[in-house]
């Protein structure tokens, strides 16, 4: 499945459970030998009652990832759809999320307030969040904040002018970061529009990154770049609406599609 081009491999882990090891997990997300992934996801059973199932998030080098908000979208579309609900709740590591349709081929996750504290994100030391003192080439003094997963925002005046991957990684090795962040570039067109790029942990340029649009939105109005609570962001793979609430909640809305369907071989 994919939200925008952030493409997930999806595994039904509910009657035969899957608890991938690392090797498989970068093979099957391996675009050349393997299915090909931004993520590798397996739904389960919950494990406290209310959620209509878990998911776990495996990175590409086959680390486990907290949240993955478009990850969020697609899963929970199928479980709408299965469940025939207008509301469902997933269990992720980053928590407890609300999702409901959007269309036939939408979903609208409702979140919590993100947390500031340098201690959450996490960092290495006390440091202001707002303006990190950190830079690499064009991505200076970026925000840090943390949506269930780390993320590190940087505006600049022209997105497509930063070679992302050159000066992202940089920050994101930062030994300020013990547990990495996603690195989100972000470029305020409008007071109600940001064209945004993710060099995600562990290092890839994903098409769309759901939490990482919530995150440049947030971090845009507490930086004071704009005071609307309803912002379109437009990412390589297409646009999610970002909105925030007065206690600081988000809901986000977008697409998501099915690629195709198959079965693993159980012998590899
Ligand atoms: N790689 C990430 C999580 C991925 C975020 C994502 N694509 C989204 O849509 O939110 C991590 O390690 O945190």
């Amino acid at each position: 499945m994919h939200g925008l081009g952030n493409d997930f491999v999806v595994v039904d882990g509910r009657e035969e459970p899957c608890n991938p090891q690392p090797d498989i997990i970068r093979w099957v997300c391996d675009r050349h030998v393997g299915v090909g992934g931004d993520q590798l996801l397996v739904i389960e059973h919950p494990t406290v009652p209310g959620p209509a199932a878990r998911m776990r998030i495996y990175n590409v080098d086959g680390t486990e990832a907290q949240t993955c908000l478009n990850a969020t979208r697609c899963v929970s579309w199928i479980l709408l759809r299965e469940s025939n609900a207008d509301r469902i709740v997933l269990e992720t590591l980053g928590g407890l999320i609300e999702a409901t349709p959007s269309g036939p081929h939408g979903v609208s996750l409702r979140l919590a307030a993100p947390r500031w504290d340098w201690q959450s994100i996490p960092l290495a030391s006390a440091a202001d969040t707002l303006a990190l003192d950190l830079s690499s080439g064009p991505l200076a003094q970026p925000t840090a904040l943390n949506l269930g997963n780390p993320h590190l925002v940087c505006f600049v005046a022209d997105r497509d002018a930063v070679d992302v991957p050159r000066w992202a990684s940089a920050l994101q090795d930062h030994a300020m970061l013990p547990e990495g962040a996603n690195i989100g570039v972000a470029q305020l067109v409008a007071p109600d529009r940001l064209r945004l790029v993710v060099w995600e942990r562990p290092g890839i340029l994903t098409q769309a990154c759901g939490s990482g649009a919530c995150a440049a939105v947030l971090a845009a109005r507490r930086r004071g770049l704009t005071d609307e609570t309803s912002v379109t962001v437009d990412m390589p793979g297409g646009v999610l609406h970002v909105e925030i609430h007065e206690d600081e909640s988000i809901t986000l809305t977008g697409p998501v599609a099915i690629a195709f369907s198959g079965r693993f071989p159980t012998d590899v």
